[in-house]
Order: structure tokens, then sequence, then C-alpha cells
């Protein structure tokens, strides 16, 4: 009898392959996210981009998501609907997204003249960002609540580690490879720009293709749990709920401490390719080699601390640490004597240990403060607050680098070159750290308060 009242939940196998399936469909979207970020150099130099196309097609990521709301609506559908509906729809709109960004890069059609002031190729290539960055945050955190789902009273915290560093894998992918292939791909010294895009498009193809292979075991999870698709009256998410999340002062600290962390890493990202070669004079071809350092240091080590705080708690503690760490190593990157490239390698693991840190605490912690049933939204609202910061954040850096940090401009054989001076940039990414710890110290303070169980073991015995 018990076998057949046993949920599917409790088959290790079951579990770790649906979560193996979902990170997969998260790598293909994270990999899109960074693809054109080392390419930064080549498209000044052969499309004619200055650093304020590239903050305004990389703030895009947001505009939908903040101020359409769609991040908040997706949230809403995903407690109301439920995972499925969502994770697909999600994947078809970052297949569509990207497909734009395609056309833009490859110029399928005549990119030349301007929409409303803007380049017609960044327009339209931002708007394939924007439309991507809504298909991808909501990818986040329908992905988020599958975890819950199947990993609640267990290896949460381990679970959700893994994930993102199956995502990150897509992240370092996109900072180590885009670079080398299209100069690989490119014919009489002319770079092939839109070829690691076209990659991306045909990964996104795949992870949408697992992520329908994963609705049949969600499909089986719920019937192994008796759960018919009606969702019974009483557990149903209502809008109001939405209030009752919106008041909860954990909530909101866990939310700012997560556009402030966030803010000083996820944008970062997309300038550090260019940071390396202007600052600590990286060759070309060697510069996105080290930020993808980064990514590749959290694969390892956000399921570490995401294991440690299964086992021994101090959830609040870990995002504290990782919120002192996030200020020293920028400020390190801030100062301008502290040149030499071997120290930019050494900031860059130290920054991948504070980005494992804090995600392998953060995530795990939201179900601890909010009901799973407002989860979708809870989730969705943070990552709402988070995109303010994804999207400003690099529109501002772009900003200031294109007023204040030019230090020379040259044009050699018909080919733009321009240098900048990154100290202002790495002062404003300390500013987040210095935030974010004063954030952390209010969460930890909260929850000794209110006794959320930040500081308690996930796993329940
Ligand atoms: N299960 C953990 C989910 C959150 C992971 C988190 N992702 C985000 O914060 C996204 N809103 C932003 C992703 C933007 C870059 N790809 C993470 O740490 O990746």
């Amino acid at each position: 009898m018990s076998a057949i009242t046993q949920s599917l939940r409790e088959s290790k196998t079951a579990r770790w392959s649906a979560l193996a399936i979902v990170s997969f469909t998260m790598l293909t979207g994270y990999y899109i996210n960074y693809v054109i970020s080392p390419l930064k150099p080549m498209l000044e130099q052969y499309m004619g981009w200055d650093s304020g196309d590239f903050g305004f097609w990389n703030s895009a990521y947001g505009w939908f998501n903040v101020f359409f709301l769609m991040l908040i609506f997706g949230g809403i559908i995903l407690d109301k609907i439920g995972v499925r509906f969502t994770g697909l729809g999600a994947a078809i709109t970052m297949i569509i997204g990207t497909g734009l960004q395609y056309i833009a890069i490859e110029g399928v059609f005549p990119m030349e003249g301007m929409i409303f002031g803007v380049k017609k190729q960044i327009a339209i290539g931002a708007l394939g960002f924007g439309i991507f960055g809504v298909g991808v945050e909501i990818a986040g955190i329908t992905v988020s609540k599958i975890i819950v789902k199947w990993f609640k009273g267990k290896e949460l915290a381990l679970a959700m580690g893994l994930e993102m560093a199956t995502a990150r894998m897509g992240t370092a992918l996109a900072l180590a490879l885009p670079l080398p292939m299209a100069k690989a791909l490119g014919t009489g010294g002319i770079p092939n720009i839109s070829a690691p895009v076209m990659l991306g498009l045909a990964l996104l193809v795949a992870g949408l293709i697992a992520f329908i292979w994963y609705t049949f075991m969600d499909k089986k999870l719920e019937a192994s749990e008796g759960i018919s698709d009606e969702i019974n009256e009483e557990d149903a998410f209502k809008v109001s709920d939405i209030f009752v999340i919106i008041s909860n002062k954990g909530f909101w600290l866990l939310a700012l401490l997560c556009v402030l962390f966030y803010s000083g890493i996820f944008p970062f990202l997309y300038y550090a390719t260019d940071l390396m070669i202007n600052k600590y004079a990286v060759g070309e071809d060697f510069a996105g080699a080290i930020p993808s350092l980064l990514p590749f240091g959290t694969i390892l080590l956000t399921p570490l601390f995401g294991s440690i705080y299964d086992r021994k708690g101090k959830g609040a503690t870990i995002m504290l640490i990782g919120s002192i760490m996030l200020l020293c190593v920028h400020a390190l990157f801030t100062i301008p004597v502290l040149n030499h490239y071997i120290i930019a390698v050494a900031l860059i693991i130290l920054l991948g240990v504070t980005f494992s840190l804090v995600p392998s605490a953060m995530w795990p912690s939201v179900p601890k403060i909010i009901p799973e049933k407002q989860l979708g939204t809870a989730y969705a609202l943070i990552f709402w607050v988070q995109n303010w910061g994804l999207m400003g954040m690099p529109l501002l850096i772009g900003l200031v680098l294109e007023k204040y940090c030019i230090t020379s401009q040259e044009v050699v054989d018909g080919v733009s070159k321009i240098s900048y001076d990154y100290t202002l940039p790495m002062a404003i990414f300390a500013a987040t750290g210095l935030l974010a710890i004063g954030i952390a110290l209010l969460l930890k303070a909260e929850d000794k308060k209110k006794g959320y169980g930040l500081e308690l073991p996930n796993i329940q015995k």
C-alpha cells in the first residue's frame, strides 16, 4: 500500500533527474544572457557601437519585466496555472526574443537608420533581449518553484545550488566562447559576430525540448501525490496574497539584498571582459577567459555552500559574509595601481566565492518566509525588484563610461578603438556591496526577532 501512495519525490532518481532536466533549460538561457558581453570590442570595431549602445541593449533585459510587470504576471500565472504551462511559455519566449537578437546582429534586414532616436540594429536587438529577459526570468521563478516542489524538507539548498551551478556553466560558456568562435568562423579577417548567437538559439530549442520532457515527470509527480490538475479552492493562490507578501518585512529585506547584491555581479559581468582589456591590459583573445573563471568557481562552491546550509543552517550569516566580500572585491578592483592581471584573476576567483555564498543561502531562504502557495509570486516579486538593478546598472555604467571615462579614441585602418578608465564604474559596483552589508545585517536581526529559521538547517530529520 505504501508503495502505491509514496510520492515520486521520495525517489532519489526521480527528483535528481527532474533537477538535471530543468537545470539544463536554465543553462541555455544563461548562455544567451551573456553571449554578446565578450563581443563588446568587436561590436564597437566592426558594427560602430559605442558603450551607450551596449549598455542600452543590456539594460533592455529588464524593460518588460520592470515596466510592464511581466514578471509579476508570470508569478501569478505560475501560482494559478502551474509550472508546466508557465515553463513552456517561458522557454518559447526566450526563443522568440533571441530570434530577434539574431536578426539584429546578423543584419537579416537592412539595419541602417534610426527608430525613436536609437540605431535600428540596437533597437531591434534590445527589443529581442527584453523579450528574452521576460522568458528567462519567468523560467527562473518556475524552476525555483519546481525545485521546492521536489526538494522541500530535503536537500533544498543543495538542489538550488546545483541548479545555479549548471546555469552558470551557460554563463561561463558565454564569456569564454563567443570571441574565439566569432574569430574562427570569420572570413577575410572580419569576425562572424552572429555565430555565437545562432549557437545560443540552437541551445534554447534543446532547452525547450528538455522542458517538454520535464512536464511528463511533473504530471507523474502530481499523480503520485494524488493531485489532480484542478486547484483546491482552499490552497489556491489569490491575488490578494500579493498584499500579504508585500506587507512582510522579511520579504522586503531579502528583495533589497537581492537587488543590491546581484546589481554588483550580473551587470559587472557585462563589462568584465572590457575591464580586463582596459585596466589589466589583457589581450582581446584571453580577456573573456578571466571573467569566465567566476562562474566556474561558483559551479563547485554554490552546491557546497548550499549543502552546508541544508545540514548546518546559518543562512543569514552566509549572506552577510558574501556581502562583505562583495564590497572588498569591488573596492580592490577600483584601486588604479592594482592593475596586474594576476590581481584580476585573484579578484575574480574571490568574487566567485562571494557569488556562491549569497545565492546558495538567499533562494532556499524564501520558502522559510513565504508559504508554498505564494512562492511563485514571491520569487517573481523578488526578481522584479532585482530587475530594476539588472536594468538600471548596465545603463548607468554604460553612460558613466561614455561620459566620464574615455581616455583615448583612435581609428586604425578604418576600425575605431576606444579606451576607458574603469575606476568610477568599479567604485559604483563597490557601493552596491556596502549597501548590501547594511541590509544583510537588518535581515539577520529580523530573523532573530521573527524566528524565520534562516539560521536553522533545511533538512528536517
Ligand atoms: N533557484 C534559484 C533561482 C535564482 C537564481 C538567480 N537568478 C536570478 O536572480 C535571476 N533573476 C537573474 C538571472 C539573470 C542572469 N542570468 C541566480 O543566481 O542566477
